[in-house]
């Protein structure tokens, strides 16, 4: 049984594809925490995208995904806070490298780019992959410490 909950935060343009991830992370056993939206009517994408930083930075969750239209927006909103490390992820290569190069605590979607199969099997690549590590532990502390200015 996975340990953790696992968020899940859409806009109105990826609210589809947000139900069909939650679906198959409770159908795989893990705790889901629905920071919503609850429907396809328009709703702004930087309010879902922080509140998903609020439930990552806190510990609320342990992981989390995100859909907009293109995963663009949303991720950039969530990535302003500086314990996030959200990756736009368009296919199974990417979700696993965003794990082991880049410790990417959130994967983003976007839900009129990306295939439904796609990704799906591209979130359970994300949550399979363990962050490797090595050279990459001291690149990704930089991104924690944030800008140098
Ligand atoms: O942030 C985005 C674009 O980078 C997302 O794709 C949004 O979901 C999109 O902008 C929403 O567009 P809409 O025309 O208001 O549905």
């Amino acid at each position: 049984m996975p340990g953790g909950a696992i968020a899940v935060a859409s806009d109105h343009a990826g609210f589809d594809l947000k139900e069909i991830l939650k679906r198959d992370l409770q159908e795989a056993g893990h705790d889901v925490l629905d920071l919503g939206t609850d429907s396809t009517q328009s709703v702004d994408y930087p309010d879902f995208g922080m509140a998903m930083a609020d439930a990552v930075a806190s510990g609320q969750a342990v992981k989390g995904v995100l859909v907009c239209g293109t995963g663009i927006g949303i991720s950039m909103a969530a990535n302003r806070n500086p314990k996030v490390r959200a990756a736009l992820v368009h296919d199974v290569t990417s979700a696993r490298l965003s794990r082991q190069h880049n410790d990417a605590n959130v994967v983003a979607f976007g839900q009129r780019l990306i295939g439904t199969e796609t990704a799906r099997e591209a979130l359970k690549v994300f949550l399979d992959t363990k962050f490797e590590g090595g050279r990459h532990a001291g690149r990704v502390a930089k991104l924690s410490k944030g800008c140098t200015k």
